[in-house]
């Protein structure tokens, strides 16, 4: 990690400290939620394949403006967002082992999430403390909460549609909204408390957006190396583009695996071979590439306005 993100995690986690000091004498709650904001794309620290979310509004804005102090309550913000969403996501798919709500009940978790809720609007409170104007407050607010309120309506799709036959662009507009525009949210936050250029607000969103379907296409590839989708039975890029450049014995296989009334018809190593032998892995990483490439096209139209994106370019790798 350069010396640079090292000093960014260093604010947000002060940030985040300061953020959770009312908790801190009360109950365990404290340390539940210090934990939760340490897992895998959460932690600022972690230095595994998980990109540093958290730190993208500090990215941002130090591309910007070359500096990001100011941006640090809504970075805060944005990662107990993500938390809360992850606390959600566990209790409504009851699919991971060591989930809050697996391991403590769901009703710990429901008020784990609800506090990481409150914590992320009291965070937002704290940007004025950042010279950040009242109006410039309001407006990031409303972007935030509209970000999520997408990603909200994401799951509801993804929850109600999840045993329903769906198509590719489908899939694709779950994801935009459930995952992507998280990712997008950290960028145009950064942006927009950071200049009051609309365009380069926009041209940061959109980045933020390809980043994000990036990752929701990355985590469909680990999602059947490591065959964790395949167990969950969640359909996902591969599989769809498997369904329809499959032959009909693959698709059978591909079929059942899926079907919950076909319970171990078919193995995972089934699964798995069909879905690499249909070209689902190869497609799918081809369409990462496709979004990298409209990133990166952002990344030329900030540079020809005169704003680095070196080291936003560690998130595209
Ligand atoms: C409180 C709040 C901010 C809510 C937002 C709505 C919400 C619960 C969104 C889910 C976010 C998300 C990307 C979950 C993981 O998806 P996944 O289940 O596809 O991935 P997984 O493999 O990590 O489980």
């Amino acid at each position: 990690m350069s010396s640079k993100l090292e000093k960014q995690k260093q604010l947000l986690n002060e940030e985040l400290e300061e953020i959770l000091t009312p908790l801190c004498n009360t109950t365990d709650l404290f340390e539940l939620i210090r934990n939760i904001l340490m897992v895998e794309g959460r932690d600022p620290t972690s230095t595994n394949s998980q990109k540093p979310w958290p730190l993208l509004p500090l990215v941002v804005a130090d591309s910007i403006s070359g500096n990001c102090e100011h941006v640090v309550p809504a970075a805060a913000a944005i990662q107990l967002l993500m938390a809360a969403g992850d606390v959600f996501d566990d209790i409504e798919d009851s699919d991971v082992s060591d989930s809050i709500s697996s391991k403590y009940g769901t009703a710990i978790a429901a008020n784990t999430g609800t506090t990481l809720l409150i914590l992320a609007e009291k965070a937002l409170t704290r940007l004025n403390n950042r010279g950040i104007n009242n109006e410039t407050t309001l407006r990031v607010i409303e972007k935030i909460n509209s970000f999520f309120t997408n990603a909200c309506i994401g799951q509801h799709l993804d929850l109600s549609l999840a045993r329903s036959v769906l198509n590719e662009g489908q899939y694709l507009d779950i994801v935009k909204l459930k995952s992507a525009s998280q990712i997008e949210c950290c960028c145009h936050a950064g942006a927009a408390l950071s200049t009051i250029d609309n365009m380069v607000v926009d041209l940061f969103s959109v980045f933020g957006q390809n980043l994000g379907i990036m990752a929701q296409f990355s985590n469909d590839i680990v999602g059947v190396i490591t065959k964790k989708d395949i167990i969950r039975r969640k359909p996902t890029l591969p599989m769809f583009f498997g369904f329809s450049h499959s032959d009909d014995k693959s698709r059978s296989i591909l079929e059942k695996a899926f079907n919950p009334s076909c319970l171990n018809e078919v193995s995972t190593d089934q699964v798995k071979n069909v879905l690499f032998s249909s070209g689902g892995i190869q497609y799918t990483s081809l369409k990462m590439s496709f979004h990298r490439e409209l990133a990166k096209e952002t990344h030329y139209a900030l540079e020809h306005r005169g704003i680095s994106v070196r080291q936003l370019m560690e998130f595209l790798n």
